[in-house]
């Protein structure tokens, strides 16, 4: 069994206003309140692709509540029960762009993250565990070590998708792969991505910390994904607009992995259903319905570069 783990999980609450000022009140208007976390977002692309997962993470109060029951009508979830109240991140869609306000969520004590480690120790089933997000208040990131060092006694293979410069670190733990935008590549690995040649050495170079695989997310510029071997690109899907880039880096992950984790020779249709499913949830407030996926990926085109 795949699981994925969201520390720090949130209902995501999409609105749009024609205007953003501090000196009126900006009315704003088309709601759309989903149960998300980075990890939950991928279980539920992983889902769409046929592809089973359980989630786990932190949940609590009224939030926290709402998560669980709806992601439970999607996927099993095993959730660790906190006191406080799982956050609310607001995505406000205006005129003039998108503001992003993510809270910094709930504090987890440390006996709940106990509770989460004897968790994991007796997940029998395990093959895989997708780690995403952010953490949350009270968690040091020594949490990442525990965690990941009992799937790696299990035998099991890790997946992470985090932005904390404890990445550095938990790298040489080598997960099977891991899913850096440009931004984090240049925050956590000092690595500046201008060119195909700077793109090539750093996933290198990342491969000689100790990942195994790198999908590296480039925006509109497409992604690279390097097996230590080779190194393929993909061109972003040709979309007609963007709502909303909230969950797209977990729906391509989540796409990418929906093929590749089980046959990892099928590196250029994962990749193309990566690019086309991210469009595809650009184009929606959440991760919307994939609807359309097959068309987007029409428009991409994967060719291996080294
Ligand atoms: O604070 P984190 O954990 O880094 O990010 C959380 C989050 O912004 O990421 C997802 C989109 O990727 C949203 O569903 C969620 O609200």
């Amino acid at each position: 069994m795949i699981y994925t783990l969201t520390t720090n999980p949130a209902i995501d609450m999409n609105i749009t206003s024609d205007t953003l000022s501090h000196d009126h009140i900006n009315r704003t208007r088309d709601a759309v309140y989903t149960p998300n976390g980075k990890g939950l977002n991928v279980s539920f692309t992983l889902k769409h692709y046929g592809v089973d997962s359980t989630i786990l993470g932190f949940f609590g109060g009224f939030s926290g509540e709402f998560i669980v029951r709806e992601a439970g009508r999607i996927c099993p979830v095993k959730p660790i029960e906190i006191d406080g109240i799982t956050r609310i991140n607001v995505f406000l869609s205006t005129p003039e762009g998108e503001f992003v306000m993510p809270n910094a969520g709930a504090p987890v004590p440390r006996t709940k993250q106990e509770e989460l480690l004897e968790l994991l120790r007796g997940l029998d089933d395990m093959s895989c565990l997708i780690v995403s997000g952010s953490l949350s208040p009270e968690m040091d990131p020594s949490f990442y070590d525990e965690a990941i060092d009992i799937v790696r006694e299990k035998g099991a293979e890790f997946v992470l998708d985090i932005s904390h410069a404890h990445l550095r670190e938990l790298i040489e733990k080598k997960p099977l792969l891991i899913k850096p935008n440009d931004d984090e590549l240049a925050d956590i690995f000092g690595e500046a991505i201008e060119s195909r040649a700077d793109a090539v050495a750093a996933l290198g170079r990342l491969h000689e910390r100790g990942a195994q695989n790198v999908l590296l997310t480039l925006g509109g510029d497409g992604a690279y994904f390097s097996n230590g071997e080779h190194v393929w690109h993909a061109s972003a899907a040709e979309k007609d607009s963007i709502l909303s880039t909230a969950c797209a880096g977990d729906a391509t992950l989540a796409s990418f992995l929906s093929l590749w984790l089980a046959d990892r020779g099928a590196v250029e249709p994962a990749l193309t259903r990566a690019m086309a499913t991210g469009a595809n949830v650009t184009m929606c407030a959440g991760l919307g319905d994939f609807a359309r996926v097959d068309e987007l990926a029409k428009t991409v085109h994967v060719k291996q570069v080294a």
